[in-house]
């Protein structure tokens, strides 16, 4: 089985855990992209859906699925999106689409988070994959400076040679190096640096289920 076919399969089981009558929260990703074309055949189960980007907005749309703002709707029972890297304790790295802040936004106003990915994102500890940190622009050398004393290396996310710019117009710095030993505390930690506005590890806020694509078929680990 090809990595897509593995991400197609969870996009599937987690069409299981969809509300009916209720608003979605869906995030961003190829995998989340997959789920899309999964909620477009289903659409007419759900209310509408809060978008975690303007792409995975626009694929949304595509699909006639309703885009709600998250600020007009109070009740969420689920979100569902990929992730770059989940330990068995339900812990992520996410953001290597850049898409972070706003997708910690909508899974916190969500009552679980169900997590699909191929199974190569499990592992025992993270950081293989660099972690994410979205960042005020002006802020870039202050931060830089603070990951190092934590031992990390950060490198500015760069597209077409320029900054690579969020959503959020911010940039984000990918951080190689880090021993990730305690995620919700390095959370914290991360996120207490002045001029950070979020960072990719999602530990405080984990991952209720994940649905993870092997050749013996979808795994689910709850958390
Ligand atoms: O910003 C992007 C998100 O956090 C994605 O969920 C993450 O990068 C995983 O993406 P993919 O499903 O493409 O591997």
């Amino acid at each position: 089985m090809t990595q897509d076919e593995l991400k197609q399969a969870v996009a599937r089981a987690a069409i299981d855990y969809v509300v009916d009558g209720a608003i979605i929260g869906v995030g961003t990703g190829s995998t989340a992209n997959f789920f899309i074309d999964e909620l477009g055949k289903i659409k007419h189960r759900i209310k509408g859906a809060v978008a975690s980007s303007e792409a995975t907005a626009a694929r949304l749309k595509s699909h006639g699925i309703d885009v709600l703002e998250l600020s007009d709707v109070d009740a969420m029972p689920v979100y569902i999106d990929g992730a770059d890297e989940i330990t068995a304790q339900g812990a992520m790295i996410k953001g290597g689409g850049g898409a972070l802040t706003r997708e910690k936004i909508v899974a916190a106003a969500a009552d679980k988070f169900i997590c699909i990915a191929d199974g190569s994102k499990l592992v025992d500890v993270m950081g293989k994959f660099p972690l994410p940190v979205e960042i005020i622009p002006m802020a870039q050398k202050v931060v830089s400076r603070k990951l190092a004393a934590l031992g990390g290396e950060p490198r500015l996310r760069m597209k077409d040679g320029k900054p690579y710019l969020t959503d959020n117009g911010c940039m984000i710095l990918d951080v190689v190096g880090l021993t990730i030993a305690n995620p919700a505390e390095l959370e914290a930690q991360i996120n207490n640096i002045v001029g950070v506005v979020t960072v990719g590890l999602f530990a405080q806020r984990g991952a209720n289920v994940g649905l993870l694509g092997t050749v013996d078929g979808v795994k689910k680990l709850e958390f």
